[in-house]
């Protein structure tokens, strides 16, 4: 496609800041920013209409979309400030398609440090969608006036905007207010690191070499570079697309957030993994965790690991991912919770030495991967999310050897899907017994300071573990 001169393109783009998405956000030669921010705008439109971005993302054709999703991510990251400048700019509600494209370019414009193009370039090119669109060609004329008032008067449109706590912190007022109750001297810091870039980090199988000599490999064969994070944990310095990683295929190594490589060694610590152990993984699509567990196992291992899950498309990613790792469980989709319907088929109904119970959460811990999250989310989610995880745990810890061990988590740093979760459970349930956990893990550097187990640097997303054992009758 050939592009007339004065349209300026993604080539034109200002380098990526650190941890800017992965392959996802790699400059695209040669296509008009107009027309990506024309996309953008449409998927923001369909986000703040319920889609999450991952879906929406799908439609998007094929060669606008890396771009789009970075102009995406970066707009839901800054989606609260757009909102109030757009009703300073213009008080009365335009039609959804215009709104979205002035909130999409004051998302990105308005803050020149950061910017991803310079903000006049921006707004001509959001005039040119307009122009471009059918559906908003009337509008042009609006779109212009109210985005060259903005290029204008931006200093003092922002300063109005600025006692508006959602146009300050880009999250919904009951997310802020819940975090303010929760953390009150800590919420500021993590409404900021949600709006942060999170790093891309991996996780090297045991089974096929150590940490340190991957991080060799990196550098030798890919030019890439990072620093250790926990036992088996690489932070890369730079994202990189998986087909880059050496022997990604071939399943040495896997990506997954550093809190999240706390799961297997937690749950597996002090159990013997030379015997014959039954070990259950409730939730367990895609299949990180699961991957994990039997990688810390080890070839040969006589444990046995079985992976339940409800969705039967994402289960069969948990197929790929072990496939992939040259792995084996017993994957059966089912609700974790209607225990009668799988666990004959499961174990023969034996009980299980350990059970992880990674369970479907609000995922608030991991806003800085998925900025549509906070905006998806309602407050009523949080009391629905807490029932379903304490019906699950009822279900599941009569599934429990004495002795045996449960590790329950969420990527959640609401207490009530963590702490006040498990606080309720042990009222409810003599025999169990809270042993040593890490509890609420905040997004970014860890509160306890920058250390997340061995070696780590402490840049993790959000987590709650609670590791709790059944006392003999
Ligand atoms: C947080 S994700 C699990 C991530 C996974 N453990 C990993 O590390 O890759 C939670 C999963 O639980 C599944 N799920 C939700 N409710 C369930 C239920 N009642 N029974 C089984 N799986 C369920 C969801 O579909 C989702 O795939």
């Amino acid at each position: 496609m050939s592009t007339p001169a004065n349209i300026p393109t993604v080539s034109n783009k200002r380098a990526p800041t650190r941890g800017q998405g992965a392959a996802a956000s790699q400059p695209q030669q040669g296509l008009a920013l107009w027309k990506q921010l024309d996309a953008t705008a449409q998927c923001l439109q369909a986000v703040r209409g319920g889609q999450s971005a991952t879906a929406v993302l799908e439609q998007v054709e094929r060669s606008l979309r890396p771009g789009v999703q970075a102009l995406l991510f970066q707009a839901l990251r800054q989606l609260g400030r757009a909102v109030a400048l757009r009703k300073a700019l213009a008080p009365r509600n335009p039609p959804p398609r215009v709104d979205n494209l002035l909130c999409t370019a004051l998302a990105l414009a308005w803050q020149e440090e950061g910017a991803p193009y310079p903000p006049f370039t921006l707004v001509s090119q959001a005039v040119e969608a307009a122009k471009n669109n059918p559906a908003m060609r009337g509008q042009s004329g609006f779109i212009n006036a109210c985005l060259r008032r903005f290029l204008r008067e931006r200093d003092a449109l922002v300063a109005s905007t600025d006692k508006d706590p959602v146009a300050q912190w880009n999250h919904p007022e009951w997310w802020i207010r819940r975090l303010r109750k929760d953390y009150p001297d800590h919420w500021q810091q993590i409404l900021q690191a949600n709006n942060a870039h999170a790093p891309m980090t991996l996780r090297v199988n045991q089974q096929h070499g150590t940490a340190q000599d991957y991080l060799k490999r990196l550098a030798d064969e890919a030019e890439l570079s990072g620093v250790l994070v926990g036992p088996v944990g690489i932070e890369l310095s730079q994202p990189a697309p998986v087909s880059r990683l050496p022997g990604f295929e071939a399943g040495d190594v896997s990506v997954q957030d550093a809190a999240a490589q706390m799961a297997a060694p937690l749950l597996l610590e002090g159990l013997d993994t030379a015997a014959p152990l039954q070990i259950l993984d409730a939730c367990a699509a895609p299949g990180g965790k699961t991957a994990h567990l039997l990688e810390m196992a080890g070839a040969g291992s006589p444990v046995q690991v079985t992976a339940l899950e409800m969705d039967g498309v994402r289960a069969r990613r948990i197929g790929e991912t072990l496939e992939r790792l040259h792995l084996k469980a017993g994957v059966i989709v089912c609700d974790a919770a209607q225990v009668e319907d799988w666990w004959a088929q499961a174990n023969g109904k034996a009980p299980f030495d350990a059970i992880l119970l990674d369970a479907p959460c609000s995922a608030s811990g991991i806003v800085r991967r998925h900025p549509d999250v906070r905006w998806l989310r309602r407050e009523s989610d949080l009391s629905q999310l807490a029932r379903l995880q304490e019906r699950l745990l009822n279900a599941l810890w009569p599934l429990l050897k004495p002795g045996g061990r449960l590790l329950y988590c969420t990527c959640s740093v609401f207490r009530e899907e963590g702490e006040n979760q498990v606080k309720a459970f042990l009222s409810r349930n003599n025999r169990a017994q809270l042993l040593t956990s890490p509890g609420h893990l905040m997004p970014g550097h860890s509160a306890g300071g920058d250390k997340l187990g061995q070696n780590a640097t402490g840049d993790h997303d959000g987590f709650y573990y609670a590791l709790l054992q059944k006392l003999a009758a």
